[in-house]
């Protein structure tokens, strides 16, 4: 007789539509396989997660004018936007050099430029600060050409895990380097008031530094942690609770934004890296070498706009930006992430 019993089957458990971690959760993390979804978020006016969309292309060839058999450095690298264009303008003839502080995402670009063509016969990349150009240019010489694009990329402000992102939870990191230095939530423990006070008005000209910084050390005080960014985050909630309920929820964001800022800026030591770099430019330009650099907030926009007017006084310069140059409307409305844009470039001298 035919067994009518038939074994139960446990139903597959629905794991839900949505996923639930950061790695499952966009596809576009991986975009050479998912080019439609990339594709359709980048049309939306987003960044695709795992992507830079790179900033003020046009603008900065335009200026540079490459030329076949140049050498050129991109003193940022990231997701390689920049350097795949500038890449372009060689023609595969000359040599480009990139540097970057981030092991994890310097080695996802590198192997990404590979499997397009661009290997070490023609790019040469290095896990290096641009604080230190003048060792690069020990190497490579003078440059025809150089771009700095500053700040952090979309990979890693969208990786939780690194702790740049007050919207996301996660652990409060924020360097570029994890294998450098100390984190965010390491440089808090030990911070004074004072201090904390004067880095949020310095990094980020946070009017709300006093409130800010009197409720994180109160917190350590009575014994709680900042060690993520929802405690940072409720750091900052916490300190303008006083605020009127119809704007408070703003102001938080915004104030949230500079104090993390402020953070990245000092455990990265942001400003001093930048004030090196400027320093050592006019030694490692080639004469007539044309350099690029793009700012993302005042801070650093001084530091570059005083250098290059402080050296073309003095004659190293031949030629330097009157007038920032900003990103069109058409690009601020494709990438929100373009609008905070300042670029400013110079020409070195002849002698
Ligand atoms: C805005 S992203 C560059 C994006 C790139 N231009 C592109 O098109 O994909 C800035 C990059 O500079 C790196 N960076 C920031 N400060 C640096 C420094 N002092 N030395 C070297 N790299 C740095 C960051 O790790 C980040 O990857």
């Amino acid at each position: 007789m035919e067994n009518q019993e038939k074994k139960h089957k446990r139903r597959v458990r629905y794991s839900g539509a949505y996923p639930k971690s950061y790695k499952e959760k966009y596809k576009e993390l991986n975009p050479e396989k998912y080019a439609d979804t990339v594709s359709r978020v980048i049309q939306k006016g987003s960044t695709p997660a795992g992507m830079h969309i790179s900033i003020c292309v046009s603008e900065i060839l335009e200026f540079l004018q490459i030329k076949p058999g140049q050498t050129g450095l991109d003193a940022t690298l990231g997701y390689g936007g920049h350097t795949q264009e500038m890449l372009k303008c060689l023609d595969s003839r000359g040599h480009l050099y990139a540097l970057d502080v981030d092991p994890i995402e310097s080695a996802k670009t590198k192997e990404r430029l590979e499997k397009l063509g661009f290997g070490e016969d023609i790019l040469s990349i290095r896990l290096q600060n641009f604080a230190d150009i003048d060792r690069v240019s020990e190497e490579a010489g003078l440059f025809d050409f150089v771009l700095a694009d500053l700040g952090v990329s979309s990979m890693q402000i969208d990786n939780p895990d690194r702790g740049f992102s007050y919207k996301t939870e996660g652990p409060l990191d924020l360097r570029m380097n994890p294998e450098k230095g100390i984190s965010a939530a390491e440089r808090l423990r030990n911070i004074t008031q004072e201090e904390l006070q004067g880095m949020l008005l310095e990094n980020a000209d946070e009017p709300y530094a006093g409130e800010i910084s009197r409720e994180a050390v109160s917190r350590l005080k009575r014994g709680k942690t900042i060690d993520t960014t929802g405690d940072l985050r409720q750091v900052v909630e916490d300190a303008l609770a006083f605020l009127p309920a119809a704007e408070r929820r703003e102001t938080v964001k915004k104030s949230c934004q500079r104090t993390f800022q402020a953070l990245r800026i000092d455990v990265n030591n942001e400003f001093e890296a930048l004030y090196s770099f400027m320093e050592k430019l006019p030694g490692i330009l080639a004469p007539n070498g044309r350099v690029a650099i793009l700012t993302f907030h005042s801070g650093e926009d001084r530091i570059v706009k005083k250098s290059f007017k402080q050296f073309y006084k003095e004659g190293l310069y031949r030629e330097i930006s009157n007038e920032v140059i900003r990103p069109s409307a058409e690009e601020c409305s494709r990438n929100s992430r373009a609008r905070s844009t300042k670029m400013r470039w110079a020409i070195r001298a002849e002698g």
